[in-house]
C-alpha cells in the first residue's frame, strides 16, 4: 500500500493513530490539542520527563547507535559528537540551543506533535526546528505516526549543523509557504520526504544515510542500504515530484544525492514550472521502475555499465538478479505500520 496525500508525518494519520494506539499528540489530539500559543510551541518542562521516558530514549539510542557507524553520512556522525546529545537522557532543549544557536543559527522549539503546515514552514524559515516534546511509549518503539523527540533530535537536529542541509531546510520553509499558495504542496512534500526524511548520499565508501526518518529507525537504517528490494535512484527533481511516498511502511524507493552541494542548487531553483510539469505527468508509484531511471548499486555505482557482481540491469529492464535479502526474521511480515522513526 502506498500513500501520498498526507505530507511528511501524515497530516491525516491512518486509522491506527486515531484509535489511541500511541496516545494522542498534536493534530491527532483534535480539539484537546489546540495550542495556547499561535506558533504551537509549548514549554519542554524537562524536569517532568519520567525515568521511564529517559529509559526509552536510552534504549532507542543504544539500539540505533552501533548500527549507524558505517551507514550514517559523515556529516551526521560528526555533528552528533559536537552536540550535548547522548544516550543518558532526553536532552534539555535550552542546553542544546546554547550550543546549536551560536554554531549554526538554528534553535529547537518544543511542539506537542505535528503542527499545521504553515506553522511548520514559518518555524523553518526562521531557523527554528520544531521538535516533538513527547517520546513514544515503550509498547510502540517501532511504530510512530508523529515525530517524537527521538526522531527529531537524533535524526534531524545534528544535520542542522551542516551548512548545506541547514540552509536547505530553511529555504524549504520559505518554499513551503510558496507551494501552499500555488496549491502544489503535495509535490513539494515529496521533495522533503525523499531528501530530508529518506535521503541517501554517495560517499567515498559507498551509499550512506542522511534522511532523518531512516537515521531514527532501527529497521530502515539496515533495509535501505542492504536489502535487495528497494530501488536506489540518482536524485532527479521532476522524478521525485512525481513519485508517491509511503507513510506507513518501509520505502520502496530511495533517491541518492551525489553530494550535499546539490541541495543548494535545488533551493535556488524556481520550482513553479516544475510543479506544473510534474502535475501534468502521470504519478509514479514508489515501486515502479522507469526505463530512464538512473539506478545505483548498493555500493553507489551506476547499475548500467557496471560489470561487477552487483550486475547490470537486464536488457528487458526487469529486476536485476536478486541479492541476498534480510533474513526472514528481520523482514516485515505484513504491511502494517511498523516503520521508520
Ligand atoms: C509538508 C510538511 O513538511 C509537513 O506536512 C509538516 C507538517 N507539520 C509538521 N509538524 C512537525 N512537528 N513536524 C513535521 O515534520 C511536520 N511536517
Ligand atoms: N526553490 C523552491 C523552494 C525550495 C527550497 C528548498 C527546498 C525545496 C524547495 C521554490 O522555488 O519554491
Ligand atoms: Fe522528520
Amino acid at each position: 500500500m502506498s500513500h501520498d496525500g498526507p505530507p511528511p508525518h501524515g497530516a491525516a494519520p491512518p486509522p491506527a493513530a486515531l484509535h489511541g494506539l500511541h496516545g494522542l499528540h498534536g493534530l491527532a489530539a483534535g480539539d484537546a490539542g489546540r495550542p495556547e500559543r499561535a506558533d504551537w510551541t509549548v514549554p519542554q518542562h524537562w524536569q517532568d520527563y519520567t525515568a521511564a521516558e529517559h529509559a526509552t530514549w536510552a534504549h532507542l539510542w543504544q539500539r540505533q547507535h552501533a548500527g549507524l557507524q558505517g551507514r550514517a553520512c559523515s556529516a551526521w556522525l560528526r555533528a552528533l559528537d559536537a552536540l550535548p546529545i547522548d544516550d543518558r537522557a532526553i536532552p534539555d532543549f535550552d542546553r542544546l540551543n546554547a550550543v546549536l544557536q551560536p554554531r549554526c543559527g538554528w534553535q529547537v522549539v518544543a511542539v506537542p506533535g505535528l503542527v499545521p503546515d504553515a506553522v511548520f514552514f514559518g518555524h523553518l524559515a526562521a531557523r527554528r526546528f520544531p521538535v516533538g516534546r513527547f517520546i513514544r511509549d515503550a509498547q510502540h518503539l517501532d511504530y510512530l505516526q508523529e515525530p517524537d523527540v527521538f526522531h527529531d533530535l537524533y535524526g534531524h537536529v545534528p544535520l542542522l549543523l551542516d551548512p548545506q542541509i541547514g540552509d536547505f531546510i530553511q529555504a524549504y520553509g520559505q518554499g513551503g509557504l510558496r507551494a501552499q499558495a500555488l496549491g502544489m504542496l503535495p509535490l513539494l512534500a515529496r521533495v522533503y520526504w525523499y531528501t530530508v526524511e529518506f535521503g541517501l548520499l554517495r560517499e567515498a565508501g559507498g551509499l550512506r544515510i542522511w534522511g532523518a526518518g531512516i537515521l531514527s529507525s532501527a529497521t530502515e537504517s539496515r533495509y535501505c542500504l542492504d536489502d535487495a528490494t528497494p530501488q536506489r535512484l540518482a536524485f532527479d527533481l521532476l522524478r521525485v515530484m512525481r513519485t508517491r511516498h509511503r507513510i506507513d511502511d518501509l520505502q520502496a524507493c530511495y533517491f541518492v544525492l551525489d553530494d550535499l552541494g546539490q541541495l543548494m542548487a535545488l533551493a535556488e531553483q524556481d520550482f513553479e514550472p516544475l510543479y506544473r510539469a510534474a502535475h501534468a505527468l502521470p504519478t509514479i508509484e514508489p515501486d515502479q521502475h522507469l526505463a530512464e531511471d538512473r539506478r545505483l548499486t548498493r555500493e553507489g555505482r551506476p547499475m548500467d555499465g557496471d560489470t561487477g557482481p552487483a550486475g547490470r540491469a537486464p536488457a528487458d529492464g526487469a529486476d536485476p538478479a536478486p541479492a541476498p535479502a534480510l533474513s526472514p526474521a528481520t523482514r516485515r511480515p505484513d504491511r502494517r505500520p511498523a516503520r521508520r522513526r
